[in-house]
């Protein structure tokens, strides 16, 4: 429930052609409490405003010269996507507070104005609208959570799923190439079994922050879960596009990590999978990276690995004799050994 003072600190905008009107309104608030309140006696200007400064509060006189309140609101209903208007209606006309309630207005003061009630129904209607933005940031907020890892805040499967089928419709379209890149760290349980669950949980922080950091703004880098991760490279033309990242990525996690007073070591392995190439859609791509991790396991660790025909026609592209083979390991990853 919003606080007092935080329903005096609540934005206001008071919108009246008449100037003696807008004086007596802003000294009603003012004495009242309320601190952050500005007012125009331009119609016009009221959604450019409220687009700005997003007001919690709007009293809206409804007859005014060239738009009158009920065209203001019409404005309003476009940038308030939620349907709800922040406006109380000033009317001195009996006729109009129906047809202004039936246009969107929360509520309205009839003129002249009755103090007491000008001030329960700006209270009430500010309670109620703080009330409904704490609502909707704790839905954001939820939604939120439901995307992304709690521990790393990295995007989680579902998430990631969404983006890789739209790197998928992008790449598509443009008849680009799009990589999936399945890490999965070395030896991660050997550091838990040793050091404990928080070292084991901090290395996995700071494995997404390196994963940030030596990925392009444009990439999505996702936690699976455990030490489980994916980095999805979109717009890319080859499987050599692919192969520079992981070389990256396995280079920059076989780095030390520096936690408190102890120095930790470790290393990844990496699948990559291609589209359209290795496949067309979401689930196979991931399958399809996932065994080629395996395959980059079983070559020995701290290497990346794709063996699905991507890799495949890459391989014959460089040597034309030798029949289609999985490279395992990739000829790049010598380096990495
Ligand atoms: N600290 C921490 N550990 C986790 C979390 N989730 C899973 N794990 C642990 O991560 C480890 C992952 O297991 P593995 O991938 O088999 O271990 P590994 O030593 O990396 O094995 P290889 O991949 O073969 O090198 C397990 O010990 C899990 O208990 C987590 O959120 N925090």
């Amino acid at each position: 429930m919003p606080s007092r003072q935080d329903i005096l600190n609540a934005k206001i905008l008071v919108v009246d052609d008449s100037p003696d009107n807008i004086e007596l309104m802003e000294e009603i608030l003012k004495e009242e409490g309320y601190t952050d309140v500005s007012s125009t006696m331009l119609p016009e200007q009221v959604c450019p405003l409220h687009r700005e400064h997003n007001y919690d509060l709007i009293l809206l006189d409804l007859q005014m010269p060239g738009l009158n309140g009920f065209q203001v609101m019409k404005g309003l209903k476009e940038i308030e996507q939620g349907g709800y208007l922040p406006v109380l209606a000033l009317t001195a006309q009996p006729s109009f507070k129906i047809a202004a309630l039936e246009a969107g207005a929360r509520d309205f003061i009839s003129k002249p104005f009755d103090l007491l009630e000008v001030h329960k129904r700006i209270h009430n209607m500010l309670e109620v609208r703080l009330l409904y933005k704490e609502l909707a940031q704790y839905s954001r907020a939820q939604q939120e959570l439901a995307l992304h890892d709690a521990l790393t805040g990295l995007p989680n499967r579902r998430l990631l799923e969404d983006r890789i089928e739209t790197a998928l419709q992008h790449a598509s379209r443009n008849h680009h190439k799009a990589a999936v890149m399945y890490l999965d760290l070395d030896g991660f349980k050997a550091i838990n079994d040793t050091y404990g669950h928080a070292y084991g949980d901090e290395i996995l922080k700071m494995v997404s922050q390196r994963l940030l950091s030596n990925s392009r703004k444009e990439d999505t880098v996702a936690r699976l879960g455990g030490d489980e991760f994916i980095v999805l490279l979109g717009d890319i033309h080859c499987l050599a596009d692919a192969q520079g990242p992981a070389a990256k990525l396995v280079e920059a996690l076989s780095e030390p990590f520096f936690i408190n007073d102890l120095t930790l070591q470790l290393s990844t392995s990496i699948g990559i999978s291609m589209y359209p190439d290795d496949a067309e859609n979401v689930t196979d791509l991931i399958s399809i990276a996932d065994y080629a991790l395996y395959e980059a396991k079983r070559g020995g660790k701290n290497r990346f690995c794709a063996n699905g025909s991507a890799a495949r026609q890459a391989a014959q592209a460089v040597k034309p004799q030798v029949p289609a083979v999985t490279p395992s390991p990739a000829p790049e990853l010598a380096q990495h050994r």
